[in-house]
């Protein structure tokens, strides 16, 4: 077949352009998921109803996120709740989708600063239509980072995360940013406004879109000791270049999350 998944990939960024729509709800009600600082609004549950029911699917599942060889739809409705709940301005809808257990494309809409990016296999990357790279800066001297503080507030892991951030700062780079939503960090990459993103803690949903529109742009994803990204592993690293990457991971300081597929021990293998 000539093109197969061409259809599906414009419906997608119809349907993420429609779901974005549904940015001011009136009634929100914050719910918590894991803590209370892990959020999800009715307006999550109200977005995900909306790109289920115009899916081309299937069906959905309650069971985890066990990841097979069947075309498979990996979506996050409202990427950046914590920012949607207070205001903050970077909201995005995520819609990734799989055959084989390899991405095939990826649409994140960041809904309040109105772009559509896109990407699909050997397609080029895009936003509001017009193709995106990634920055050519390999001197992590001249670069801007990106990464988050997640929302696991136990003091040894807090303390990583800005033991890395702190390494990273004094390396040092031009500066360390963070949007609050993985997704359009990841298109921050893709469009040369920052170097690299990195985080430990996302979910396979935040960046399944993410990687292909980074990949698509001219750059790298990778897992955070700079093995092969595993979707699953909740670990990921993005970066327009290897010599950016490499750099930064000589500062990650790792922990231990679950995976998303519950397996228990899988080794994390390094190629740097
Ligand atoms: N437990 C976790 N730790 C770190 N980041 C998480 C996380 N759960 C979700 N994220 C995602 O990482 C980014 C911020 O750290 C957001 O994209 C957020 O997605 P969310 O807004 O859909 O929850
Ligand atoms: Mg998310």
């Amino acid at each position: 077949m000539a093109d197969e998944w061409q259809e599906a990939y414009e419906f997608a960024v119809e349907v993420a352009r429609k779901a974005g729509m549904v940015k001011i709800d009136k009634e929100m009600k914050v719910l918590t998921k894991s803590s209370t600082v892990d959020l999800v609004t009715k307006t999550d549950e109200r977005v995900e109803k909306i790109i289920i029911e115009q899916l081309p699917c299937t069906e959905s599942t309650e069971k985890g996120c066990e990841l097979t060889d069947a075309p498979t739809w990996i979506i996050d409705p409202v990427d950046g709740t914590t920012n949607f709940v207070h205001g903050f301005p970077f909201v995005a809808v995520s819609i990734a989708f799989a055959v084989k257990k390899e991405l095939e494309f990826g649409v994140v809409y960041s809904c309040l600063e109105d772009k559509m990016y896109r990407a699909r296999n050997g397609k080029g990357a895009f936003c509001n239509d017009e193709p995106i790279s990634v920055s050519d800066v390999k001197d992590i001297t001249k670069s801007i980072i990106i990464s988050e503080h997640g929302t696991d507030r136990t003091p040894a892991k807090v303390e990583k995360i800005f033991s890395t951030m702190q390494k990273i700062l004094c390396i040092p780079v031009h500066g360390l940013r963070g949007s609050g939503t993985a997704a359009t960090n990841m298109c921050l990459v893709a469009t040369g406004a920052v170097e690299a993103f990195f985080e430990i803690g996302i979910h396979c949903w935040d960046v399944a879109a993410g990687a292909v529109i980074v990949r698509e742009a001219g750059g790298i994803v990778l897992d955070v000791s700079g093995g092969p990204f595993d979707l699953m592993s909740r670990r990921m690293l993005s970066a327009n270049h290897e010599d950016i990457a490499k750099r930064i991971i000589k500062e990650i300081e790792v922990f231990e999350v679950p995976r998303d597929d519950g397996v228990k021990h899988l080794q994390q293998p390094s190629s740097f």
